[in-house]
């Protein structure tokens, strides 16, 4: 049974009397930043000169500094910087900067457990892991909620290494919906897992599927848009609120009737054996090489697939329904 973690379990005085540089400032960042804030806690941002994200944290509020000068100043860092850049800010301005008793923080395990980071044993090394993006971090947070989060201790020099995770992951509001123990290594492959074959590649990819199989068909493009993409969201929602009992429920006997027919034609064992393939081609290191060497060579597929991504045609008719919907309106 896993270990979980609610309010009455964390406490957030663990971080009194100590400062926290949230290094970066872009979907998690802002959203650690500001709800550590709200929460009490005394943040600071560490970011570059000529960053983007410098003076919008300014305007929320925040003190900013350079991350150099942040993890000077600080007792917990937490780097939220894009992954693939992590190494280097590392090694050139936050390693330098550490000193014992200090701790070091992630929301992904991918530098730490893949050992592009290598941190000094007098450190303490956490990762609180949002389940969520970073602006419903922030938007749930805002409501009252929270996005669940994982917590992993790596190095524990102080002693108190997961208590001050805790408090962190209250901080944030993580302990409103549910703190999940972890370790960096399951936290790292279940999270690439998850978005490459079900959240992130997996759901476009049969949202796109569909969408061009009605469009192929000759159905109307912004019919098989409704269809095969707006309606995910409903759908999900639902899966959400009561599980796939409760969007079974909701929906009527035909989709029902048709989703435990046709589902698995679609799912086939084929696909579950692929899933295993790209579990382990994460498992085995395949994908963090091939993605760290992407970003050595100037990010070719990466850069080129975007812009072909961005110009489908589910896209552009995505993009004008979306624009006339009533709650877009001036926007
Ligand atoms: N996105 C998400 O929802 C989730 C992300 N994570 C993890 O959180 C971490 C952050 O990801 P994410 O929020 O997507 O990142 P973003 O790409 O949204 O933001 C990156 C931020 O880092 C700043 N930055 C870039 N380079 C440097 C540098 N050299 N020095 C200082 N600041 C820098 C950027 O500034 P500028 O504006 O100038 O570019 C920007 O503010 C990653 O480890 C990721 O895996 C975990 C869970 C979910
Ligand atoms: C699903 C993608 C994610 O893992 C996340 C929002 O949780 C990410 O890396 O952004
Ligand atoms: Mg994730
Ligand atoms: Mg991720």
């Amino acid at each position: 049974m896993a270990k979980m973690f609610y309010e009455k379990d964390c406490d957030l005085s663990y971080l009194s009397g100590k400062k926290v540089a949230v290094i970066g400032y872009g979907s998690q960042g802002h959203a650690h930043a500001l709800n550590l804030k709200e929460s009490g806690v005394d943040v600071i941002v560490g970011l570059y000169i000529g960053s983007k994200s410098w003076p919008i944290a300014e305007k929320a509020g925040l003190k900013v500094m350079t991350a150099a000068d942040a993890t000077k100043a600080a007792d917990v860092i937490m780097i939220l910087i894009n992954d693939e850049k992590q190494a280097a800010l590392y090694k050139e301005s936050i390693g330098p900067n550490l000193s014992a008793g200090k701790a070091l923080a992630f929301a992904h395990g991918f530098n730490i457990h893949f050992k592009q980071i290598i941190p000094p044993a007098d450190i303490d090394v956490f990762m609180v892991a949002p389940k969520g993006p970073g602006h419903t971090v922030r938007s749930q947070y805002q409501e009252g909620k929270g996005v669940p989060d994982l917590v992993a201790v790596y190095q524990d020099a102080t002693g108190n290494a997961m208590k001050i995770a805790l408090a962190y992951a209250a901080g944030i509001g993580g302990a409103r919906a549910g703190i999940l123990q972890t370790t960096f290594q399951e936290e790292t492959e279940t999270d690439l897992f998850g978005e490459q074959a079900v959240l992130c590649g997996g759901v476009t990819a049969l949202m796109k599927a569909g969408f061009e199989t009605l469009v192929e068909a000759g159905y109307q493009p912004e019919s098989a848009y409704f269809e095969c993409v707006h309606e995910m969201k409903l759908i999900i929602d639902l899966v959400n609120r009561g599980g796939l009992n409760f969007m079974r429920y909701s929906i009527s006997d035909t989709a029902e009737y048709g989703d435990y027919c046709t589902g698995p034609r679609i799912i086939t064992d084929e696909t579950k054996k692929e899933m295993k393939k790209v579990l382990t081609e994460i498992q085995n290191g395949t994908f963090a090489r091939n993605w760290i060497l992407e970003n050595q060579c100037g990010r070719p597929f990466f850069n080129a697939t975007k812009k072909k991504e961005s110009e489908q045609m589910l896209e552009t008719v995505g993009k004008d329904l979306r624009e006339k919907m009533i709650w877009s309106e001036g926007k």
